[in-house]
């Protein structure tokens, strides 16, 4: 299965290095519209959502976005292998470069506990409409969502990278929705 999972991975980002400058502008933008317009974004207090990098749907601008809204923000902080947390950020010029290039928070950061998170936006490689995802492989959303009652989760996902046959194991999560430049 892993190697299936390694595979595919490996033919999506390539797929992913070749999408144009513009489509990816276009989407970014198009997808961000979207999620301000959430009822589930209006509501929320307390937002968890990944740091973008490389050809990921970005989250930058909907990151200052909810800054500005009041919301309380919490992006993903890596520990150890397959376990993160969710830390706050009032700003985004507190984070800095960690492992994988991706931006984190500072190690005391204050953590939020997951049932107090209102909404949830999760980044892939790939989805399916059913909402399983393909991620880098470190396993880290599929363990932070275990067992828990999930509420108002978003997969952010271009079309383009919508794939209906991802392969899923017991331990993927379904997460309820994915949000694409055309759905
Ligand atoms: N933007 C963004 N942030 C995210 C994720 C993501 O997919 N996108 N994650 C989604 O999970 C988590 C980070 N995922 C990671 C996955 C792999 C490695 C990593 O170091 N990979 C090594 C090999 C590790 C090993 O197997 O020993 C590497 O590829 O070099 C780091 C973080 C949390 N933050
Ligand atoms: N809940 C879990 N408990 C134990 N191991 C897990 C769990 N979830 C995933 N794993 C293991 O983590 C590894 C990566 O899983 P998978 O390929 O599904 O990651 P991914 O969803 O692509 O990664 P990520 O969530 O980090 O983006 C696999 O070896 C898998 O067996």
């Amino acid at each position: 299965m892993n190697e299936l999972k390694n595979k595919l991975r490996e033919k999506l980002l390539f797929e992913r290095k070749n999408l144009s400058r513009e489509y990816i502008e276009k989407s970014d933008e198009l997808i961000y519209q979207k999620l301000i317009s959430l009822e589930s974004y209006k509501n929320a207090k307390n937002i968890f959502c990944y740091l973008s990098i490389d050809g990921e749907v970005s989250t930058i601008k909907f990151l200052q976005k909810a800054l500005i809204d009041n919301k309380r923000v919490f992006v993903p902080l890596c520990l150890k292998k397959g376990i993160m947390e969710a830390r706050e950020i009032m700003d985004l010029s507190e984070l800095k470069e960690g492992k994988f290039g991706i931006l984190e928070p500072i190690k005391n950061s204050i953590k939020i506990n997951f049932e107090e998170i209102d909404l949830s936006i999760i980044p892939c490689i790939s989805a399916n409409k059913e909402g399983y995802r393909l991620g880098y492989g470190g396993g880290y959303y599929d363990r932070f969502f275990e067992n828990k009652s999930i509420k108002n989760s978003f997969i952010l996902c271009r079309e383009k990278m919508i794939y209906d046959n991802i392969p899923f194991e017991k331990h993927d999560i379904k997460f309820e929705h994915v949000l694409t430049d055309k759905n």
